[in-house]
């Protein structure tokens, strides 16, 4: 049964991005008001941080399921163990810190990401979460302008997973995450499906301006990126056990910056499904190869 939460209360983390919610145990099965009341932050500030709430793997599911159907953990990587929904972002395996926007080499992209924190070192081992719409207003309008008729391409095949020391680990991890190909054109210029609000939609994952070389991709890209991760656009958490951080994977880059040596951190990440992205003319996303991975249907075995 649906417990009524009284008392949430949302404090701003940073002027642009980034707000802490306080007064709500989230291992209860929120009522709705209080899921109006979240998403209406979420969509505000872009992402929301949730300290001390201690949920399990159960806890986490359910509280991302409020706000759409969930994803399979990923494309390519498996779940894990026993929770197909499940994602485990361990240091062993592999380090984000890149900036992206989650799974965008598919054509629906989760619509929202979570993180719970398990294990997290004693220093170091933030993440960066990026405000995209800021950073596409505070374009000059002659790159606004370039960047509304661009269209870039997304892959999960670029030599962004190979770290400069390579173990055996990252190395099979490595392998997993391009088991599968993916390559989906999206709008470099994203109009959100909810508030209408436009945002620069590249990240990690876009390697190419259709129509460009590679070279021009990347200058372009590089530019363009620059905007995304002034920090004035950004918000950096850092994480105590426990925490649960929610953020719009419509309108946000994030970045897990890796400066905690070999001490360990273990996050769970779960995703809620969304759709397929829609630019200012309109149009929409497409794959060029691989399938959409429609909230990522199992791989055979
Ligand atoms: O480790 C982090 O803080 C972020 C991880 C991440 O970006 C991901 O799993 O997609
Ligand atoms: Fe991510």
């Amino acid at each position: 049964m649906a417990v009524i939460s009284t008392d949430l209360r949302v404090r701003k983390v940073t002027g642009r991005i980034g707000a802490e919610v306080a007064g709500l145990d989230l291992r209860i099965d929120l009522d709705g008001e209080t899921v109006a009341a979240v998403r209406k932050a979420l969509l505000e500030h872009k992402a929301l941080f949730f300290r001390g709430q201690e949920l399990d793997d159960e806890g986490q599911q359910r509280f991302a399921a409020r706000f759409g159907e969930l994803t399979r953990a990923h494309p390519t990587v498996p779940s894990l163990e026993g929770s197909p929904n499940v994602l485990r972002v361990d240091s062993t395996e592999g380090r984000a810190n890149n900036w992206h926007t989650d799974v965008t080499f598919v054509v629906s992209p989760p619509s929202a990401s979570t993180l719970r924190s398990i294990t997290v070192p004693p220093f170091g081992g933030d993440t960066l979460i990026a405000n995209t719409a800021t950073a596409y207003r505070d374009l000059p309008d002659p790159l606004r302008d370039l960047a509304d008729g661009l269209w870039a391409e997304h892959t999960n095949d670029y030599d962004y997973a190979i770290p400069p020391a390579q173990t055996a680990q990252t190395k099979a991890f490595r392998e997993v995450f391009v088991s599968r190909k993916y390559r989906t054109a999206h709008p470099v210029v994203r109009v959100h499906p909810e508030t209408g609000e436009r945002a620069l939609f590249i990240g990690g994952f876009a390697q190419r301006i259709v129509g460009l070389s590679n070279t021009e991709s990347r200058d372009l890209l590089r530019l363009l990126q620059t905007y995304v991760t002034r920090p004035e656009n950004t918000v950096r958490w850092t994480w105590a056990p426990g925490d649960l951080a929610f953020f719009d994977n419509r309108i946000t880059q994030h970045y897990a910056v890796d400066d905690y040596g070999d001490l360990p951190r273990l996050l769970h990440r779960v995703t809620v499904a969304g759709g397929v992205p829609t630019g200012l003319d309109g149009r929409n996303s497409y794959a060029i190869e691989g399938d959409d991975a429609a909230h990522y249907t199992p791989i055979a075995a």
